[in-house]
């Protein structure tokens, strides 16, 4: 028997008992109509396997759940969507900030402590995302009633009529469903809009799903006396309140590997390249740098985040062509991806010999190619 640890009007789902059961399970033996979850990660990676392992091991044919979530600075990107295109990579690789990709559609989003996530999990069949986007509007007016904030056509919560403070996502599988979404309480405004403004967006030409860029506002800027938690609180009493149900707040960790197996694999896979980056659908970048005063146009197709095709017009004299055609053939077939590439031109520049002025001005090329990654 799993035991739950009461604290206040919260649970814990506790590590130190010996587990007999699953978190499946053990909701199955509970019984409850209504489960509402509250994560003991910020991590990214692992609140996403959260999700996943949610909506492929819990039975959500007679059940509803709520899972609360927050994370440490991150951005996430829809599952149909291209970095390159929505984000700045190189300055969030200065600020140390990570790129995730969910399984979800739709747009890039920022998040960090001052956000809030909510997924709600449902069968197919009573997925229904203005309904849970009530919940978040009636707990916030029950907080505030002067509050103006109404959900949108497209699933938007939006603040006085026109500053965005939640956006929406949803995943729908074959008998069940989820649907999550955000709520900006204090997230440090200017960090999300610089990161959310490609350094190269002109340059790329693709189909990914671009997002919808609006002016956001957070709610603690309209009345500082909020805090992250209480709406949190909020936002569970209303679910309960709106659906019938009557169930505690249940922390659960997801690096909790026995109370749900194989939660750490789908931890890692989310965290891998080939989910990140390899998953763009295919673009290209078209664009001339200038270097050492002369302009060099590259050409790229990128697919599956690999370099497919790609051409490089140097004016002539400027490098042996020998040495360009030995660059571009580096780069193909190679993730277009800063750190592969410049070990992957370093490694070519060591098995040839040059003279200092070509190898600076092959250092100074790879610099450029890599300010497009
Ligand atoms: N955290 C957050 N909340 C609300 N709106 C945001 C946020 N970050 C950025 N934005 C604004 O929304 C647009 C993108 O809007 P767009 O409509 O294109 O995309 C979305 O809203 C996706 C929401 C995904 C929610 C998931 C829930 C759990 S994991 S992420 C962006 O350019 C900013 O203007």
């Amino acid at each position: 028997m799993m035991i739950l640890r009461l604290s206040n009007r919260a649970c814990v789902l506790s590590r130190s008992v010996r587990l007999k059961s699953t978190l499946s399970t053990f909701f199955d033996e509970v019984g409850k109509a209504g489960i509402i979850l509250k994560s003991a990660s910020t991590g990214i990676f692992e609140n996403l396997a959260l999700e996943d392992w949610i909506h492929d091991h819990v039975d959500l044919q007679n059940r509803s759940m709520l899972l609360l979530w927050r994370n440490s600075p991150v951005v996430v990107i829809g599952r149909h969507q291209n970095p390159w295109q929505e984000c700045n990579l190189p300055l969030m690789r200065q600020l140390g900030i990570p790129l995730a990709r969910r399984r979800s559609g739709g747009g890039t989003v920022f998040h960090d402590f001052g956000n809030i996530n909510m997924t709600f999990f449902t069968s197919k069949k009573k997925y229904d995302r203005h309904r849970n986007l009530k919940v978040v509007t009636r707990a916030l007016k029950a907080l505030r009633p002067n509050l103006d904030v109404a959900a949108t056509d497209r699933f938007d919560i939006l603040l006085n009529g026109h500053y965005k403070i939640s956006g929406t996502a949803a995943k729908l599988g074959r008998t069940s469903a989820y649907h999550h979404c955000t709520l900006l309480c204090s997230v440090n405004r200017s960090v999300l809009s610089t990161v959310l403004k490609s350094n190269i967006s002109e340059v790329i030409k693709s189909n990914a799903t671009p997002s919808v860029p609006s002016p956001v506002k957070n709610l603690l800027d309209v009345d500082p006396t909020l805090d992250s938690s209480t709406i949190m609180d909020a936002i569970a009493s209303q679910y309960n309140n709106e659906f019938g149900f009557d169930g505690p707040v249940i922390t659960v960790d997801p690096t909790h590997e026995a109370l749900m197996p194989g939660i750490h694999k789908m931890a890692q896979d989310l965290q891998t390249w080939e989910w990140i980056y390899g998953r763009t659908p295919k673009f290209s970048v078209c664009t001339s740098l200038v270097v050492d005063d002369v302009t060099i146009k590259f050409d790229m197709d990128i697919k599956n985040g690999t370099v497919e095709q790609c051409a490089i017009e140097i004016p002539e004299g400027w490098l042996p062509p020998e040495m360009v055609n030995e660059f571009t053939s580096t780069l193909n077939g190679s993730k277009y991806c800063p750190n592969e590439t410049a070990v992957l031109v370093a490694a070519f520049m060591r098995t040839r010999s040059m003279t200092e002025d070509v190898a600076e001005k092959i250092h100074r090329l790879c610099a450029a190619v890599v300010s497009v990654m």
